[in-house]
């Protein structure tokens, strides 16, 4: 893995925080308002859940957070930015490619690429040199137990495998801010455990601000924190103590 970096210093410093933030989506003559005025922080070191059941704005709501879809209204706040939608669009795909990584349901790997490749191509982009971005890319990719497999394409990888190489290619960039969204939904019960235990990886030994959209309430049992939302609004806020030997049974 990459040097553990200042970020670890900041254990318990908020990383992103959100005021306000309102959402509308427009279909036909109808608009919804799916973000209902939701205030919303999450601090370096902490894996926070954002659990609510399916349509309660989850996903629109780290879209907002990671620079991915502009709220109407409200303001986000991430790491030296006062206010991240405040900036130009390429500034803002710039701090998304510099300090955010994102690990979904769907893996979104490329096919015709290595495991290797996939690290290595998105540290490319992100500036690094040749050598380094291959070294930084191979000790991601062991970290997550791939070494074996870093010559495979996502053809030949299984569900969990896949996960693993998109958490690799998030944990290689060293990310201040890492959002996952549903990351074990397409996992069964032991590949899921390992993600969720990568993810709390990321918080406590990286000191990544990890946000985690998910249903599934067994993963509770790994969180710092617990926000529920439903309808559009913040229900519930809860701090809790991560049990690092829970499982995740069946
Ligand atoms: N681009 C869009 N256009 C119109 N409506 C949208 C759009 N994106 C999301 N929605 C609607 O906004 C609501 C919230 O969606 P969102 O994906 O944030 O919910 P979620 O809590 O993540 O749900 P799930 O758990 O099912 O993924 C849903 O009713 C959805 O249909």
């Amino acid at each position: 893995m990459t040097p553990k970096s200042t970020i670890s210093g900041r254990h318990g410093e908020v990383a992103v925080a959100a005021e306000g933030l309102i959402k509308r989506f427009k279909t036909g003559r109808t608009t919804i308002e799916v973000l209902k005025g939701v205030d919303f922080d999450a601090r370096h070191g902490d894996l926070t859940m954002v659990m609510g059941p399916s349509g309660s704005g989850k996903s629109t709501l780290i879209a907002a957070l990671s620079g991915l879809l502009r709220p109407d209204e409200g303001k986000v706040a991430a790491l030296d930015q006062p206010n991240l939608w405040k900036l130009s669009d390429g500034k803002i795909d710039r701090f998304r490619l510099e300090h955010c990584g994102f690990i979904f349901q769907g893996f979104n790997l490329f096919p015709a690429l290595t495991a290797l490749q996939q690290v290595t191509t998105v540290l490319g982009y992100q500036g690094a040199e040749k050598g380094e971005a291959r070294q930084r890319a191979k000790a991601a990719l062991e970290e997550v137990g791939l070494g074996p497999r870093m010559n495979q394409r996502p053809s030949e990888l299984s569900g969990g495998e896949k996960q693993r190489v998109a958490i690799a290619r998030c944990l290689a960039k060293n990310p201040q801010l890492l959002f996952a969204d549903e990351p074990t939904s397409a996992l069964d019960g032991e590949n899921g455990q390992v993600v969720v235990r990568l993810l709390r990886r990321a918080a406590t030994e990286h000191g990544a601000a990890v946000v985690c959209v998910t249903h599934d309430p067994r993963l509770e049992a790994w969180a710092d924190r617990i926000i529920r939302i439903e309808d559009g609004r913040i229900l519930e806020d809860q701090r809790r103590t991560p049990d690092p030997n829970a499982t995740l049974s069946h």
